[in-house]
């Protein structure tokens, strides 16, 4: 796992940030025999963490001993679960299965990430107890064997291994690196509503995108052409999520009517997410969006 983010060793454990991430493009192809929608989508990370604690106990051997914590007002983390659901439980299940190792470890989540976003919390943690594993057991994964480990746990957890910004394709396990400049200012935003995944690809009319549309959008990335940007940024699920959710309504309204670069819904909702001109337009929008429906908002850029 060439070129990943390592832990770094603090008093109470072994620390990792998990990024949110933001879906800049989003094309949904048709149902496969499996049951998912082939995807094309460009996940950019932003600088929103969870933060993974890790202390390794292989005395628990096999168990793993989550607690979530959260000082957010609007982020519950009574609602994430600690029990085998937890995506970072099966993820470290996953990584010690494909070395044969009877292992277990106490985890403390700090959340930040807002759940049933669209943000890829729960992915991003996953992504993260990944990494995190292969280094502290030294277990010297090869890259094809953690993407296989990270698409058994979810669709959305192989683009967030990395932490860069990627290419996702096929249901999300083929990746490619998509370089997206960092530090472009950026808010995202979220109803109080939240929007289950599985709901909204059942309800979306999938396309047959030919991958063209991208390929200028990260073009435009690249060379800063942000004018280009209200015109290529995409999201295939945003109408189906839109039907589902009064409150992203609205909140879809709100930043129509911000003076933002480009906006749209990220992921499988119910976070919008607006490209601001700079970090002081950034926070003069969390301010706009908190007195018109938003529940949680804040400034952020891409990492
Ligand atoms: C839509 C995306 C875009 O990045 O993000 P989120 O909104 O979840 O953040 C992802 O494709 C979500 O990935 P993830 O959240 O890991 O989905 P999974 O747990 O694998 O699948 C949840 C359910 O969504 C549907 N699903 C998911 C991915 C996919 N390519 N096709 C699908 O049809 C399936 O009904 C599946 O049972
Ligand atoms: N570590 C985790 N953090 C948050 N949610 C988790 C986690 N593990 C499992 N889940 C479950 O997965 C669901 C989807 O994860 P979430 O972070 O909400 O992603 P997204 O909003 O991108 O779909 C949550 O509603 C929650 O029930």
């Amino acid at each position: 796992m060439q070129g990943m983010r390592i832990p770094r060793e603090s008093p109470a454990g072994w620390l990792i940030e998990a990024p949110a991430k933001l879906n800049v493009y989003l094309d949904v192809l048709p149902r496969r025999p499996d049951g998912f929608h082939g995807i094309r989508t460009l996940l950019c990370p932003v600088r929103l963490s969870d933060t993974l604690c890790l202390r390794p106990d292989n005395a628990l051997r096999g168990e793993v001993r989550l607690t979530i914590r959260s000082h957010h007002r609007s982020i519950d983390a009574s609602q994430v679960p600690t029990d085998d659901r937890n995506l970072v439980t099966r993820a470290l299940r996953g990584v010690w299965a494909a070395r044969r190792l009877e292992a277990g470890c106490h985890v403390t989540i700090e959340k930040r990430i807002p759940s049933q976003a669209g943000l890829g919390g729960g992915s991003s943690d996953a992504a993260a107890a990944i990494v995190a594993a292969n280094h502290l057991w030294d277990l010297r994964l090869t890259p094809e064997e953690a993407l296989s480990v990270a698409a058994a746990v979810g669709s959305d957890v192989p683009g967030q291994l990395s932490g860069t910004a990627n290419l996702c394709e096929g249901r999300g396990e083929q990746v490619t690196p998509a370089p997206i400049p960092a530090g472009v200012p950026c808010v995202i935003a979220k109803p109080a509503a939240g929007l289950s995944t599985a709901e909204v690809f059942s309800r979306c009319t999938p396309g047959e995108a030919d991958g063209g549309s991208v390929t200028k959008l990260l073009a435009a990335l690249r060379h800063g052409r942000w004018q280009k940007l209200p015109s290529l940024v995409s999201n295939q699920l945003q109408a189906a999520a839109m039907e589902l959710c009064d409150e992203l309504r609205m909140l879809a309204a709100a930043f129509h009517q911000f003076p933002f670069v480009a906006h749209q819904m990220t992921g499988s909702g119910a976070a919008y997410f607006g490209v601001c001109r700079s970090h002081q337009q950034a926070l003069q929008a969390v301010a706009w969006l908190r007195a018109r429906q938003a529940a949680w908002a804040v400034a952020t850029c891409t990492a």
